[in-house]
């Protein structure tokens, strides 16, 4: 995916600006950055929802002129507020995701019920297949719209904020599964992410987003720095070597002013 001066604006102000960034055919980057950075109108313009000015390619295609078809052929965009119709069940919400693999006037193969079957089951969703989307938790929720975005088998997959409402377990459950499709399939990955330590482990790279620029752009340990994410976010942070990569932190700005501070091991 390459973007070159890409400028989205919104609401007649220029919410992304001449902006450029590449992505390498199964890479990860994460896009980080405080909110209303620009993180998901980026996102939008690669997958073709918002107009924008420069140039976009994304697996092959130019964003602005491929249609809407070939791009969802090759695009899945997993958005952070996803519009659920009411009464679809979450099975007919995930095989929408096949809908641009359709023959016009065509009807689901056996294969596309087989991929749509595989998406339910590699996202734990088995046991809510059958229920309205509209009822599910938020965490369910983010699941089926994953799910949906996988069943489109893109080559590119847009992640806004992925793992936002879901449970320790099921972030890693979701990442970890990302991370076998682009080991196995060759799947490029870009996403939006507040969660910094995450962003670190599992992104080759982090492009940090500012007011529409980027801030930055490189591996975890030069991104995630505590003077650049203390003037970026306006955040006390402290970065740790972690397992993984590098672990971020939070401080609280003043410290915790009138409590005594533990010592190591002491119950509070
Ligand atoms: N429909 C809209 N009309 C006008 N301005 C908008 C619209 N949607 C978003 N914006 C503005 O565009 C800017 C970028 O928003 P965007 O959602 O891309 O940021 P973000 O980095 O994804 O933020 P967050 O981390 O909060 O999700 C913000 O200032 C936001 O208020």
């Amino acid at each position: 995916m390459v973007c070159e001066k890409v400028t989205v604006v919104r609401g007649g102000v220029p919410v992304v600006r001449d902006l450029s960034v590449t992505v390498a055919a199964g890479e990860w980057v994460c896009l980080v950055g405080p909110n209303g950075a620009g993180k998901t109108s980026l996102l939008h313009a690669v997958g073709g929802l918002l107009p924008y000015s420069g140039r976009i390619s994304v697996a092959g295609a130019d964003a602005a002129t491929a249609g809407e078809r070939v791009l969802a052929c090759r695009v899945g965009l997993m958005p952070q507020r996803p519009v659920v119709p009411e009464s679809t069940t979450v099975a007919e919400l995930v095989a929408l995701g096949r809908t641009p693999h359709l023959p016009r006037f065509g009807t689901e193969s056996d294969e596309d019920r087989r991929v749509v079957a595989r998406c339910i089951e590699r996202l734990c969703l088995d046991h809510v297949a059958s229920r309205p989307a509209t009822q599910l938790s938020g965490g369910e929720l983010q699941r089926v719209v994953l799910a949906r975005a996988l069943a489109q088998q893109p080559q590119v997959l847009l992640l806004d904020e992925p793992t936002s409402a879901l449970d320790i377990g099921h972030q890693q459950t979701v990442l970890e599964l990302v991370d076998a499709l682009r080991r196995e399939e060759g799947l490029t990955v870009v996403a939006a992410m507040h969660d910094l330590t995450s962003a670190g482990q599992y992104g080759d790279r982090l492009v940090l987003l500012e007011d529409g620029r980027v801030a930055a752009d490189g591996p975890a340990a030069d991104v995630l720095r505590p003077d650049l994410l203390g003037r970026v976010y306006g955040a006390r942070v402290d970065v740790v070597a972690g397992a993984d990569g590098p672990v971020v932190v939070p401080l609280r700005p003043g410290g915790r002013t009138g409590h005594p501070v533990p010592r190591a091991g002491q119950r509070l």
